[in-house]
């Protein structure tokens, strides 16, 4: 473990220094890991795994898209890819990733094959956390064990096939067979993190369902839909508008706050940007930071894993999610978006 500063708070951090993939490979190397799901995660920690070396099964239902992409992917009916039960019964490792939602349909299905020995891993807090919605109560005798890509699991396939990684938590709910610390890191390694972060099943899945309706997805588009909509109304074109809420917030300055933080963006501004910037942004952390105690707040309290669930759970959800996907792309900005994008110089 690197003992590392964050902002004055000492962290303990996995790196691959003290884990090479050399001692992953050993410590798994008489599992069978068991894929269970191939939405987002699955394929990109399944294939990311079978490239690291891995003895990585898939379980899928056979009636499904998810199983022509597995089988396009290069999985082998029969051999590397198997329906659900059969990849469970045949994994000592399972990978629980269905969605969230999907988990607790499956769980009084897969928990027969949760045998003594055997680890039950996750990439969520969700289904153990919120327990009393999920009915998800693993036997004791078996390892519960999550790593958190803190990233999309396309983005974790792309890095991983760029010689790069995402960074990961990881938590240990359970640990039946005194191996749970080496597994989970060893997983945690193969599936393509960069460094391993230690944190509980609770703090996991409460920090995710709060970035995720905040900065990272819904606050985003939020605060992007709010200055499109003033600067449209005040007559901006268009693409003046797109240019200004999000295209240049993509290509040129999020890049730069990537390298080294927001004062050194700022610092590759006009003066006028950064006096501006600098006098405004306390004025929008006051008028959001009670919107994020109100989204924190409903996290804590389950509700924002209910929705999920009786939202998640019907059987034409993935439609109706791509009905309100659809109003967003063809909203004027997104629509805006669209034609900006193909004049990137990169698209010339
Ligand atoms: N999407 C991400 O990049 C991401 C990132 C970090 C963590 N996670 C977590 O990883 C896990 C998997 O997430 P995901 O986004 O890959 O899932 P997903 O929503 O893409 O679903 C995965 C698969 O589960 C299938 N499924 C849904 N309900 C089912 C059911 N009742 N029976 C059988 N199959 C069913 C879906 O068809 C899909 O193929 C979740 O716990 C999620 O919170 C996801
Ligand atoms: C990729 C995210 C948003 O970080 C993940 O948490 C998810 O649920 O898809
Ligand atoms: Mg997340
Ligand atoms: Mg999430």
């Amino acid at each position: 473990m690197a003992t590392i500063n964050f902002g004055g708070v000492l962290e303990d951090v996995v790196t691959r220094e003290e884990f090479p993939m050399e001692k992953a490979r050993e410590v798994l190397k008489n599992e069978t890991i068991a894929i269970i799901g191939y939405g987002v995660q699955g394929p990109g920690q399944a294939l990311n795994l079978k490239d690291n070396g891995f003895n990585v099964i898939i379980g899928q239902r056979k009636d499904s898209k998810t199983w022509d992409k597995a089988i396009a992917d290069g999985w082998v009916p029969g051999k590397t890819l198997f329906e659900i039960e059969e990849a469970a019964q045949k994994g000592t490792i399972i990978q629980f990733l269905l969605s969230d939602a999907g988990q607790i349909t499956l769980w009084p299905t897969l928990k027969q094959y949760l045998t003594p020995g055997k680890a039950l891993y996750f990439s969520h807090g969700f289904g153990i956390t919120y327990k009393e919605q999920t009915n998800i109560i693993p036997p004791a005798d078996v390892d519960v064990i999550l790593v958190a890509p803190k990233g999309s699991g396309t983005s974790l396939r792309r890095l991983f096939l760029a010689g790069q990684g995402l960074n990961s938590s990881f938590a240990i709910f359970q640990d039946a067979t005194g191996k749970a610390r080496d597994r989970v890191i060893a997983l945690g390694i193969g599936v393509g993190s960069g460094y391993l972060f230690q944190t509980d099943f609770k703090k996991e899945v409460y920090s995710d369902l709060t970035g995720e309706r905040g900065t990272l997805m819904g606050c985003i588009q939020g605060i992007f839909a709010a200055q499109y909509e003033v600067l449209r109304k005040n007559g901006h074109s268009p693409s003046e508008a797109f240019n200004e809420t999000v295209e240049e917030l993509t290509q040129s300055l999020m890049p730069l706050v990537a390298e080294n933080g927001m004062d050194w963006m700022y610092a590759n501004c006009s003066t006028t940007a950064q006096r501006g910037a600098l006098d405004w942004w306390k004025k929008f952390k006051a008028a959001t930071q009670p919107v994020f105690e109100e989204l924190y707040a409903s996290v804590a309290a389950g509700k924002e894993a209910a929705r999920s669930i009786a939202s998640n759970s019907t059987p034409d959800y993935r439609e109706k999610l791509n009905e309100e996907l659809k109003e967003l792309r063809e909203s004027e900005m997104w629509q805006a978006g669209a034609a900006v994008r193909k004049l990137r110089p990169n698209n010339a």
